[in-house]
């Protein structure tokens, strides 16, 4: 069984059409990132499967449930982030947490969540107190009380340092190990390629993209970029027989060079052999951005309302 199923959802607001038709599966035990620009449809969809809201049309279900009609049991069963604490910013951690496992019949153990989370110095500090990324740990940690077999993260990462951040991916990733399953939002596309083993990416409320963060580059024919400053010059000609590449072409000042596979060896030792002197080399991997420009036309950036 997945863990979640969309069918056909459409969500209407007066004059926005928030979801579109989307179709989507979550599998039990990933990691699954839902990925798109501000406006785009994510929080409207996270509040379809969380009972928050109800679709204009299809259905829903989250762990073989129906989020509207089920949501007590729902609830036991799935683990959701606060988005802010702000009304609880007196409370120290160890309070804040005791008083969430009180809403459950049964919780984890506080100390060893503390523990997980590396958060024991902290548990006697008040919320307020707590810097953002530590704040974000306790968030992970009151979704995770009652021991949920699905948690919900809605844009964990994106007001902490990059220290924080690559802590936090880790504790996602030592859930995903425990076999929970994880579905996230994003606006990041590196945070995606990081840790998610599937996404859609969804723009005006339509996925207009799903799988692997892999299968998604390859689909789209991403090629790697080589771009590289010589001395002379060399003609694009001369480059162009080389196995992998497919096309090159001066611009800016620099010879860029795309292929696939592994031909910048070739290059630097025909620009060798031509006697031209590469005096700056940069090598970009097709990664999930260019995914979602080759789709929209657009930067994932570029596109926010
Ligand atoms: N209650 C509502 N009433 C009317 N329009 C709404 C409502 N909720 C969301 N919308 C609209 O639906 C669209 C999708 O919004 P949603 O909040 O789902 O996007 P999002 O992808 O989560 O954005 P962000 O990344 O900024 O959180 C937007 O155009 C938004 O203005």
């Amino acid at each position: 069984m997945n863990a979640v199923d969309v069918r056909a959802v459409t969500r209407q607001f007066p004059g926005v059409r928030a979801l579109d038709a989307v179709d989507l599966s979550v599998e039990e035990g990933e990691i699954f990132g839902l990925l798109g620009p501000n406006g785009s449809g994510k929080t409207t969809l996270f509040n379809c499967l969380q009972g928050l809201d109800r679709p204009t049309s299809g259905t829903v279900s989250v762990l073989g449930l129906d989020p509207q009609s089920d949501l007590e049991a729902l609830t036991l069963r799935m683990g959701v982030q606060l988005q802010s604490a702000s009304a609880i910013p007196r409370l120290t951690v160890r309070e804040v947490l005791r008083l969430f496992a009180s809403f459950y019949p049964d919780s984890l153990d506080i100390d060893d969540l503390l523990r997980e989370l590396g958060l024991e110095s902290k548990a006697g500090s008040r919320l307020e107190r707590l810097s953002g990324g530590q704040r974000q740990r306790v968030y992970i940690a009151l979704a995770m009380v009652n021991d949920p077999e699905l948690l919900f993260f809605d844009e964990l990462t994106s007001a902490v340092d990059p220290q924080a951040r690559l802590a936090i991916w880790d504790i996602l990733r030592g859930l995903r190990a425990k076999g929970h399953t994880i579905m996230l939002t994003s606006h990041s596309m590196e945070e995606a390629q990081a840790l998610c083993d599937r996404i859609a990416i969804i723009d005006a409320g339509r996925i207009i993209a799903l799988g692997t963060p892999v299968e998604l580059i390859a689909r789209q024919g991403g090629e790697r970029l080589l771009s590289l400053a010589a001395d002379p010059s060399p003609d694009p000609g001369l480059l162009e027989g080389i196995d992998g590449v497919s096309s090159v072409r001066l611009a800016e000042g620099h010879v860029q060079i795309a292929g696939s596979g592994n031909f910048a060896p070739a290059v630097l030792s025909r620009l060798a052999n031509l006697g031209t002197s590469v005096t700056e080399m940069t090598l970009h991997e097709p990664d999930l951005e260019d995914v979602f420009v080759a789709l929209t036309g657009r930067e994932m950036r570029d596109g926010e309302q």
